[in-house]
């Protein structure tokens, strides 16, 4: 088999198998990385793709199968460290009460000795500037201060860094999930360059426009399998996602207005730019830049000033963006995770009826394809996108005629968001109203009305044709019209 390598193999898997209990997560698939490239992974969510970089990366020892690095056959993080395999993870890894050179220090055994903290942070800093300029990162900050995009900026900083051996594959399990689209398109002008240079990235995304404009090599997973090993010059975005095993549907512009009555409404802040409202039967976005008062804003319509309920209030149920942090329950079920918004609803004297539960979580587990053998089996068995419908099903199974939701659909695929978006238009247009935080322009481009952030301030209010990107750039940077 290693006969069989180029010079240019960086690493190769051939055959592997990985059985989770009754689930195959991987059923004989086959990758091979080479210098130069920029891979693009995708597939279904609970297709493999997080499982085959585990083993790539030498956390998960396979079942059944060849891999082989170009220093020689076998597994284990050690040997994939020394081969310069380096994995930024979908759940990020970072140690939040450490900081910024911390975290590098841990990810870069080599940088010990006198003056560490210095070279560390100079470290982490030069490779910041030089993927993400102008992010205005404190380096010296702890991690846990960071929003959750900085964090994100942190991780694929250090996971370039040269400090021990140098990076030769780099792997980004969604690294675009928490970036806004300025971020974004500065991470995929490194990516090319680090690919031009010689090293290699396997890109794992649902943000297909990414993947066709990124890399030069696309793999698609499915069922645990690769399905099409192709140039991306041989897929469009419609035979790539017939190719996952999803249709394609026209999306369709919001021509709707509002009938119901005001429901929502937040002043202007600090005195300065627009007020917000929503109304019954809307579904009303936020946009700009992030990091720029969106999810304050979704959190002060959330609780008022002093964390209390708001008096007089319809009911609001709030679908969270750190998944990590405030989503998931991860020593709870599936079922659990699901039912806890409205165990009020399925409880009789005080009494939760475990038939009605149950019925609950077949009915989600069906609606929106979350991928389990069993909803009773943990939360962390899914795969990471299965767990973002989990947390959306929640929301959506209450009885809160307000969602709240701060980009909810990060790392969910393509074919489920096209499923949860026909869910939003049904339920908005039977009179729930949706606040709605994205950081991809498509799903903006599918409100009714959207607000543009900047500087923690409302600086602009787009309703039907005039929700277009080039608005919502204009708007978001200062000196642009509103
Ligand atoms: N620790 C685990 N225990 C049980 N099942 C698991 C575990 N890890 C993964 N699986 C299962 O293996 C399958 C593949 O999961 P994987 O995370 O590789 O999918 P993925 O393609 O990365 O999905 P996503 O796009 O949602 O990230 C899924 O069905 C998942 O539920």
């Amino acid at each position: 088999m290693a006969d069989a390598m180029s010079a240019q193999t960086i690493v190769a898997a051939r055959g592997i198998k990985i059985q989770f209990g009754a689930v195959k997560a991987l059923d004989g698939a086959d990758l091979e990385i080479r210098q130069g490239e920029c891979i693009g992974l995708v597939g279904h969510n609970g297709a493999g793709k997080s499982t085959i970089v585990n083993v790539i990366n030498g956390g998960l020892t396979p079942h059944a199968g060849d891999l082989v690095y170009g220093s020689g056959q076998g597994h284990g993080i050690a040997l994939a460290r020394q081969n310069g395999v380096r994995c930024v993870f979908q759940e990020l890894s970072l140690c939040s009460n450490l900081t910024v050179g911390e975290n590098a220090r841990i990810m870069n055994r080599n940088l010990g000795g006198w003056n560490w903290r210095r070279r560390a942070l100079a470290l982490v800093r030069n490779k910041l500037d030089e993927i993400f300029p102008g992010h205005g990162i404190d380096c010296g900050s702890t991690v846990g201060d960071l929003s959750i995009a900085q964090r994100q900026m942190v991780e694929i900083a250090i996971s370039f860094t040269d400090a021990e051996t140098p990076a030769r594959l780099v792997i980004l399990d969604e690294p675009t999930s928490s970036l806004d689209s300025g971020l974004a398109a500065q991470l995929m002008a490194y990516v090319r360059r680090f690919a031009a240079g010689g090293g290699a990235v396997l890109l794992i995304s649902h943000i297909l426009g990414e993947i066709l404009s990124t890399s030069n090599r696309i793999v698609v997973m499915k069922d645990g399998k690769v399905v099409a090993d192709r140039p991306t010059s041989a897929f469009t975005t419609r035979s790539l996602v017939e190719t996952m095993g999803s249709v394609v549907k026209d999306r369709q512009r919001s021509t709707r207005q509002h009938t119901g009555e005001r429901r929502l409404s937040l002043p202007a802040r600090k005195g300065e730019g627009l007020a917000f409202e929503a109304f019954g039967g809307e579904i009303v976005g936020f946009a700009g830049l992030g990091g720029h008062g969106q999810t304050q804003a979704l959190l002060d319509l959330y609780l008022s000033e002093n964390g209390n309920w708001l008096p007089n209030r319809s009911p609001v149920a709030f679908v969270a963006g750190d998944r990590g942090l405030n989503g998931i329950f991860p020593l709870w079920s599936i079922l659990r995770n699901l039912s806890i918004a409205s165990l009020g609803a399925l409880s009789k004297r005080t009494l939760v009826d475990d038939g009605r539960e149950a019925e609950l979580g077949e009915y989600w587990k069906k609606k929106i394809e979350i991928r389990t053998p069993d909803t009773g089996n943990f939360i962390l068995s899914l795969s990471g996108g299965n767990q973002q419908k989990v947390l959306f099903a929640r929301a959506l199974a209450t009885s809160a005629s307000i969602v709240l939701m701060d980009d909810p659909m990060r790392g969910v695929d393509v074919g489920t968001k096209q499923e949860v978006y026909e869910i939003l238009r049904s339920e908005a247009a039977s009179g729930r109203t949706f606040v709605w935080y994205s950081t991809e322009m498509d799903e903006i481009e599918l409100c009714d009305r959207v607000y543009v952030f900047r500087d923690g301030v409302i600086v602009a209010e787009l309703a039907g044709d005039e929700i277009t990107e080039e608005k919502v750039l204009a708007s978001s940077f200062a000196g642009g019209e509103h």
